[in-house]
């Protein structure tokens, strides 16, 4: 599918995006941000929002120094964050009149039939009701990202739920690079994945900063599980949302994985 022609299309804001490096939010990337969905949806997209941010808004209210490293903290920490980052952004897409709701989930729910399907309901009435959802991972009743990982699988998860034309993943960098280019300056970005082979696996490192968990491994195994199900992904840089723009006016922007549905003709990896 053409980029241009996406239309439920599932977005993915992570950590290092919405706060700064002391761990507070972001206030202006996430006023930016707010307004381009804000926009898309105007222009007639649905729209869901995957956003992780829940531990540092978190850590933020509680005054702590720094993020925790126990499991413990950082779901009490998530627990206090989320609503503080839902808040925020209820307030925001209040602003142009955008109503949102709050879906928290687990990335195991594709593994029972019958939560499966109550997730695609809701997230179909909630698109049909004109709602934006917003959602995160339940981090009282499941830990694996907060251990391990990352809001990336989830996304992809959730994208499958929506019957989602577009992943878009925004990171802290521009895309998948031939090395991590944060220790290999000579790392080139690679515009377009057709195929996810032992190649690709093997240049996909992990996390790049503090603030960052999963790095661009999870993302990778993202885009495969999104590409199963015939959707694109794309992961490119959340510093400035307007390029979301960009990238839906057709312009290669990032690096796109092309689902197994969706290989191109003319596109050299
Ligand atoms: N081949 C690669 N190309 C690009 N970035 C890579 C690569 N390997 C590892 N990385 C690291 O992955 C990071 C992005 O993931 P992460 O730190 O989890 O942040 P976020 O979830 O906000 O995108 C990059 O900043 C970079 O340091
Ligand atoms: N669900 C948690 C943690 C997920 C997380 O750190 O993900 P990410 O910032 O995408 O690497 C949160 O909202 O803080």
């Amino acid at each position: 599918m053409e980029i241009k022609a996406a239309n439920r299309i599932v977005v993915k804001v992570g950590t290092s995006t919405l706060t700064h490096p002391s761990g507070l939010i972001n206030i202006r990337r996430i006023e930016q941000f707010v307004k381009v969905l804000a926009d898309l949806k105007n222009m007639g997209k649905e729209i869901v929002l995957v956003t992780s941010g829940a531990i540092g808004v978190g850590v933020g209210k509680l005054g702590l120094k720094e993020r925790p490293s126990d499991t413990r903290s950082k779901q009490a920490a998530a627990a206090i964050g989320q609503c503080e980052l839902m808040y925020i952004y209820d307030r925001q897409f209040s602003e142009y009149n955008h109503v949102i709701s709050q879906v928290l989930l687990t990335r195991d729910v594709v593994e029972d039939e019958r939560r499966c399907a109550l997730c695609r309901n809701t997230f179909s009435r909630l698109l049909e009701y004109g709602v934006i959802p917003v959602v995160n991972e339940n981090d009282t009743v499941a830990v694996e990202e907060i251990e391990f990982g990352d809001n990336d699988t989830l996304s992809a998860v959730v994208a499958t739920l929506c019957d989602a034309d577009l992943l878009i993943i925004l990171s802290d960098i521009d895309g998948l690079y031939t090395d991590n280019p944060r220790t290999n300056p000579d790392a080139t970005l690679i515009r377009a994945v057709t195929e996810i082979d032992d190649y690709i696996l093997s240049i996909a490192h992990g996390a790049g900063s503090a603030r960052g968990t999963g790095g661009m491994i999870t993302k990778i195994h993202a885009a495969e599980v999104a590409g199963e199900a015939g959707i694109d992904t794309v992961v490119m840089s959340g510093t400035d949302p307007a390029l979301i723009y960009r990238l839906l006016e057709g312009e290669s922007v990032g690096t796109r994985f092309y689902s197994r549905q969706a290989k191109p003709e003319n596109v050299t990896a």
